[in-house]
C-alpha cells in the first residue's frame, strides 16, 4: 500500500525507527526533527498520515507545541490524517489532541503491530470518508427525507440515549454520528472513531479498554483505551454489525456495568460516554442472532435512525453535485464549470449505488479529466447503464459487482484490470458487501480497497 507518511518527533532515533518500520509497507516516509520547517515540507504536498510528538523540548510535557502543530496540521486544504504520540501516558492530553483534530493516538515505546495498525486506520479513514469530519462537516441535503432526518437529530441529540444510525455504505452515518455529537451536550467533549469491523480480535479489549504495563509481552506502558479517552464526550462505533460474537459479548458486559477494566488492572473503571454506533447491515441480518446478539442491540439501539439511500432522495443531488464540484475545483485549482442541463438530468436519475461518497468521487473525477466548457455526463465515470438500473439490495456494493462479474468473465475479457474487478466482485458478494471481510481476504486494506472500488466504478 503505497502512501506518504510524517513522522515528526524531535527524537531522530525514535523517528528513524518508525521510518524503517514504515517505509517497507507505505513506500515514502519523511522524518521531521525539527517543527520550524513544517511548512517548507508542506508547501512540497501534504502527506496522508503525520505521527505528531506531542511534546518536543524534553522535559516539557503539556504539549503545547505538539498541538500548535496539530492546528497547522489541521488548518491544510487538505489535511493529513494525525496520530497523536506521547511519551507520557497522559490521557488528558491526548484527549485534547483528538478534540483538536487528531484521529488517534498511540502512546511510546510502541509495539510495531500497534503503530501498523493505526496508520492503517487512519489510511482507510482518510480513504473512506475522504474526510468525512474535514471538507464537509455539514450534513448536506434539503429533500423531505433530509429535513426529517436532521429534525431527529436534532430531538435525539441532547438527550443521553444511544443511537444506531443504519444505512448503505457512503449515505453519511458518520457525518449524522457527528451532527448528534455537535448537538449534544457533550459537544465541548471529544468524538471518537472506532471502526469495529477492523479491530483485531487480540487487540480488541486493549484497545477499546486500555491495558496496565507488562501485562501482556507488547504492554511497554499503561494505554488508556477508546473508552476513556472518549471521557466526558461520544464514542462512535463504526461498523458494528462486524463485529465477531465473541467481541459483541466483551462490549455489552462493558455497556451493561457502565464500566470497563483495563487489562491486567484490579479495578473497573467507570465509563462516562455516550454511544453511537452504525452499521450498513440490513434489519433482516442485524436482528439474526448468529449475526448479532439481540442483548447487545437492545443496549444500543435506544434510538434507530435510519439515512436514507441517495435514490431516495435524488432533489438532494443537484445540491451535492453544486458543493462537491465547487469543493473541488478549489482544491485543484481549476476554472468553475456548470453541469450541461442534459447531464443533469442523467445524474439525478442515476442509482448511485455508493451513494454520497460515490457522487463525491464522481464530481473530483470530472473535476481532474473534464475538458469541455460545461461537465458532460461522460466526465463523472458513471457505471454502464445495465449496472446503475439494477434493482438495489441491502447492501450496494455487491450489487452492480455481481451483476458485472460473470459478464466481464464469460466475454473472455482476460485484462489484468477485468480480474482484478471480477476478484472484488465476487469476494464482496461472499461477503455480503462487507469491506473489511472483504479487503481482508483479498489480502488488502481497506483503504486500497475503496480505491480500486473507485477505480472500477463498483
Ligand atoms: N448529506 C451529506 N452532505 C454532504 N456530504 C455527505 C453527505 N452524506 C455523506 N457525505 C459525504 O460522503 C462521504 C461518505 O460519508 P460517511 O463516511 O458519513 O458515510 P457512511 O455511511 O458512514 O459510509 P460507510 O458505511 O462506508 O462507513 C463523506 O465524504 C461525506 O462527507
Amino acid at each position: 500500500m503505497s502512501a506518504y507518511i510524517l513522522i515528526l518527533d524531535d527524537d531522530a532515533d525514535v523517528a528513524t525507527a518508525a521510518q524503517m518500520l514504515l517505509r517497507r509497507r507505505y513506500g515514502q516516509v519523511a522524518t521531521l526533527c525539527d517543527p520550524a520547517s513544517l511548512p517548507a515540507l508542506l508547501a512540497r504536498g501534504v502527506p496522508d498520515v503525520v505521527l505528531l510528538d506531542l511534546n518536543f523540548t524534553p522535559g516539557r510535557i503539556n504539549g503545547a507545541e505538539g498541538l500548535a502543530l496539530l492546528d497547522v496540521l489541521r488548518a491544510q486544504a487538505n489535511p493529513p490524517a494525525v496520530i497523536a504520540m506521547t511519551a507520557y501516558a497522559d490521557v488528558p492530553l491526548a484527549v485534547e489532541a483528538l478534540k483538536r483534530g487528531a484521529g488517534d493516538f498511540i502512546t511510546k515505546p510502541w509495539g510495531n503491530a500497534r503503530l501498523i495498525a493505526a496508520v492503517d486506520q487512519a489510511l482507510a479513514r482518510r480513504e473512506a470518508g475522504r474526510g468525512a469530519s474535514a471538507g464537509s462537516p455539514e450534513l448536506m441535503g434539503e429533500s423531505r427525507a433530509m429535513r426529517e432526518l436532521k429534525a431527529l437529530i436534532a430531538s435525539v441529540a441532547p438527550t443521553e440515549a444511544n443511537v444506531m444510525v443504519l444505512g448503505e455504505n457512503g449515505v453519511g452515518k458518520e457525518l449524522v454520528a457527528r451532527a448528534i455529537h455537535a448537538a449534544s451536550r457533550r459537544a465541548s467533549g471529544t468524538l471518537l472513531a472506532v471502526d469495529m469491523g477492523a479491530l483485531p480480535e487480540s487487540t480488541f479489549e486493549s484497545e477499546l479498554f486500555g491495558h496496565r504495563k507488562g501485562s501482556f509481552t507488547d504492554a511497554k506502558a499503561d494505554r488508556a483505551g477508546r473508552f476513556q479517552a472518549a471521557r466526558g464526550g461520544s464514542l462512535f462505533l463504526d461498523e458494528i454489525g462486524n463485529m465477531p460474537l465473541a467481541a459483541q459479548a466483551k462490549l455489552l458486559t462493558a455497556l451493561e456495568r457502565r464500566e470497563v477494566t483495563p487489562i491486567g488492572a484490579d479495578k473497573p473503571e467507570a465509563i462516562d460516554v455516550r454511544i453511537i454506533s452504525a452499521t450498513n447491515l440490513d434489519e433482516a441480518r442485524l436482528f439474526d442472532p448468529s449475526v448479532f446478539r439481540a442483548d447487545l442491540l437492545f443496549r444500543l439501539n435506544t434510538i434507530v435512525i435510519r439515512v436514507p439511500p441517495l435514490r431516495e432522495r435524488r432533489e438532494d443531488v443537484p445540491l451535492l453535485l453544486a458543493h462537491y464540484l465547487k469543493m473541488y475545483e478549489t482544491q485543484y485549482q481549476r476554472p468553475a464549470r456548470n453541469v450541461a442541463a442534459g447531464a443533469l438530468d442523467t445524474l439525478v436519475l442515476h442509482d448511485w449505488l455508493g451513494n454520497v461518497r460515490a457522487l463525491r468521487h464522481a464530481c473530483e473525477r470530472a473535476v481532474i479529466l473534464g475538458q469541455g466548457a460545461e461537465y458532460s455526463v461522460a466526465d463523472f465515470g458513471l457505471p454502464s447503464l445495465a449496472q446503475a438500473t439494477t434493482p438495489a439490495a441491502a447492501d450496494i456494493v455487491v450489487v452492480p459487482a455481481l451483476a458485472d462479474a460473470p459478464a466481464s468473465a464469460s466475454s473472455g475479457d482476460t485484462t489484468l484490470d477485468a480480474i482484478e474487478r471480477a476478484a472484488i466482485a465476487a469476494t464482496l458478494a461472499q461477503f455480503n458487501g462487507n469491506i473489511s471481510h472483504a479487503a481482508k481476504t483479498l489480502g488488502i486494506s481497506r483503504a486500497a480497497l475503496y480505491r480500486k472500488l473507485g477505480k472500477h466504478g463498483i
